[in-house]
C-alpha cells in the first residue's frame, strides 16, 4: 500500500490546475450506456475511480477507445451483459449509477448492493423506490438489486424524501428513455447533476429545470452520440484553496470556476483569505496571516458541501479561536478527527458536531487515511505541522485526487510517495 510522507514547510505558494470532476465524470461515463452511438467524453480525471468505472463498463461489454488528453469514446450499443458484480461495486459505490441506464436501455439490470462505507450507511432505497414508481419490478436478493421492466419505463412524478445526488442522477438517466414525462421533485441541485444533464441533452435527451429542485424530463425513444467535456472538480479546487489558508500561503487554481464554490469561498474569506477570481481561475491569499476559526454546517448544494467538511476541520485545527463544524449529510463523517488529534489538534466530538479549538502548531505524526476527504484533510494539516507525517492507506486519496503529490509539489509542499 502506497504511503505519503509530508514534511511541514510553511506557506503553500504557487499555481495548480483543477482536473475534471470525479463526481461528474462517474455518472457521465455511465450515461454512455444509454446511447445507440459512440459518445466521447473529454477532461476525464486520471483517478482510480475512473479506472474502476471503465473496468465495470468493460465488464458490461463496452470497449473504451482512448483519445488524446484524457478523452475516451464509449459505445452503449456494445452492451453484452447487464450486471455490476460485487467485486467492482465494493471498490466504488458509484457503480450503482449503471442501474438506471441499464434498466432504461436494456430492460434489466442486476447490480450488487453497494452497502455502507467509512462515512455512513448510505442506503440506495430512494433509487430503488423511484425506479419502481417508473414501472420497474425490483427484488433485492443475495446482495443484488435485480431490476426488470416490460417494455419502456414509464414517466411520473417522483418526490425524493431526502436530497440524493446519485439518486437524482440514476433517475434522471432512466427517465431520458422512459415513456412520457418524468418530474423529479426535491432533486439534487449539485453542479455535477447539471453537468450530467447537459451531457444527456447533447445526446438528444429533453430535460429542463436541472440546477433547480424540480427537473422535468420528456422521454425520447433513442439517444445518439455526442462530445462532452467534464466540468472542473470543485472539491479538488476547494482543497487546494484550503491548503493556502491552513499554511498561511497563496494558491491560484486554474481551469476551474468560482461560481461552483460560492459557499466555500465565502467561508475562506471569513477565515481571512483574500479571494480573487477570473473566468477560469481562483486565488486564495492569506498574506502570511493565521486563519480565523469559521463555523461550518454541511447541507445539499448550494450550501456548504459535506465533501469539504474534513478540509475545514483541518483549517480550524490551526485557526485562531474555536469553531463548530456540523455534519448534516453523513452520520459518520468525522474519522479524520482522531487522526488530527494525534497531530496535536484539539477537537471534541459532540454528536454530529466537531468543536475545534485552534492550536498554533500541529506536530507531524504517522496517521491513517480512512476515506477520501479525510485523507485530504490529513495531507493539508501535515503541510503545516512541525516535522514529518506519514499518511498511510492513501488508496483512498487516489480515488479522488489526480497526481496529488505532484500537484502539491507545485505549491512548494515537501511531499513524496512511498510505493508499498
Ligand atoms: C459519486 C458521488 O457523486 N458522490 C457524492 C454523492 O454521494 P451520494 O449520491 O452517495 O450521496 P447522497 O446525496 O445520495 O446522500 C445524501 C444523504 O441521503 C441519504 N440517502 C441517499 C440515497 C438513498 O437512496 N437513501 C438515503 O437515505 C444518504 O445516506 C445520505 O445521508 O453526494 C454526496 C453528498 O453531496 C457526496 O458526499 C459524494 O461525494
Ligand atoms: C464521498 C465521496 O465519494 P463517493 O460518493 O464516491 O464515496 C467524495 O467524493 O467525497
Amino acid at each position: 500500500m502506497d504511503k505519503l510522507i509530508i514534511t511541514g514547510n510553511g506557506p503553500a505558494d504557487g499555481e495548480v490546475w483543477a482536473s475534471g470532476a470525479k463526481n461528474a465524470a462517474l455518472p457521465i461515463l455511465c450515461a454512455t450506456l444509454l446511447a445507440e452511438e459512440p459518445v466521447t467524453i473529454g477532461n476525464l480525471p486520471h483517478l482510480q475511480d475512473i479506472t474502476t468505472t471503465l473496468e465495470l463498463l468493460g465488464h458490461l461489454g463496452l470497449e473504451p477507445v482512448m483519445g488524446e488528453k484524457m478523452t475516451i469514446q464509449l459505445n452503449g450499443a456494445q452492451v453484452r451483459h447487464c450486471d455490476a458484480p460485487y467485486e467492482l461495486v465494493k471498490k466504488m459505490r458509484a457503480s450503482i449509477l449503471v442501474l438506471g441506464p441499464l434498466l432504461a436501455h436494456f430492460g434489466h439490470a442486476d447490480v450488487s448492493l453497494p452497502g455502507g462505507c467509512a462515512i455512513g450507511s448510505r442506503p440506495v432505497d430512494l433509487h430503488i423506490r423511484g425506479l419502481e414508481a417508473m414501472g420497474a419490478e425490483i427484488r433485492v436478493e443475495g446482495g443484488y438489486i435485480r431490476a426488470r421492466v416490460d417494455g419502456r419505463l414509464r414517466g411520473g412524478t417522483i418526490f425524493f424524501d431526502t436530497v440524493t445526488v446519485t439518486g437524482t442522477e440514476n433517475l434522471l438517466m432512466a427517465a431520458t428513455l422512459a415513456e412520457g414525462t418524468t418530474v423529479l421533485e426535491n432533486a439534487a441541485r449539485e453542479p455535477e447533476v447539471v453537468d450530467l444533464a447537459e451531457c444527456l441533452i447533447a445526446m438528444g435527451a429533453k430535460i429542463r429545470g436541472h440546477g433547480s429542485d424540480t427537473i422535468t424530463i420528456e422521454g425520447v425513444e433513442r439517444l445518439h452520440g455526442c462530445y462532452h467535456d467534464v466540468m472542473p472538480d470543485r472539491i479538488e479546487t476547494g482543497t487546494f484553496l484550503v491548503a493556502a489558508a491552513v499554511t498561511r500561503g497563496r494558491v491560484r487554481v486554474r481551469r476551474t470556476r468560482a461560481d461552483l464554490l460560492e459557499a466555500v469561498l465565502a467561508k475562506l474569506e471569513e477565515a481571512g483569505a483574500t479571494i480573487t477570481s477570473g473566468d477560469d481561475w481562483i486565488e486564495a491569499d492569506m498574506g502570511g496571516r493565521r486563519p480565523r476559526a469559521v463555523n461550518v454546517r454541511t447541507a445539499p448544494y448550494p450550501a456548504f458541501p459535506t465533501d469539504m467538511q474534513a478540509q475545514f476541520v483541518a483549517l480550524n485545527a490551526v485557526a485562531e479561536g474555536t469553531a463548530r463544524v456540523v455534519e448534516t449529510i453523513f452520520e459518520n463523517r468525522f474519522m479524520h478527527v482522531q487522526e488530527l488529534n494525534r497531530m496535536g489538534a484539539k477537537i471534541a466530538l459532540e454528536g454530529n458536531t466537531a468543536v475545534v479549538t485552534g492550536v498554533e502548531r500541529l506536530s507531524g505524526a504517522p496517521v491513517m487515511a480512512t476515506d477520501l476527504r479525510a485523507s485530504a484533510s490529513l495531507v493539508v494539516a501535515a503541510m503545516m505541522a512541525d516535522g514529518e507525517s506519514l499518511v498511510d492507506r492513501i488508496y483512498h486519496i487516489d480515488r479522488g485526487y489526480e497526481c496529488i503529490e505532484e500537484k502539491l509539489q507545485l505549491l512548494g509542499a515537501n511531499i513524496r510517495r512511498i510505493p508499498g
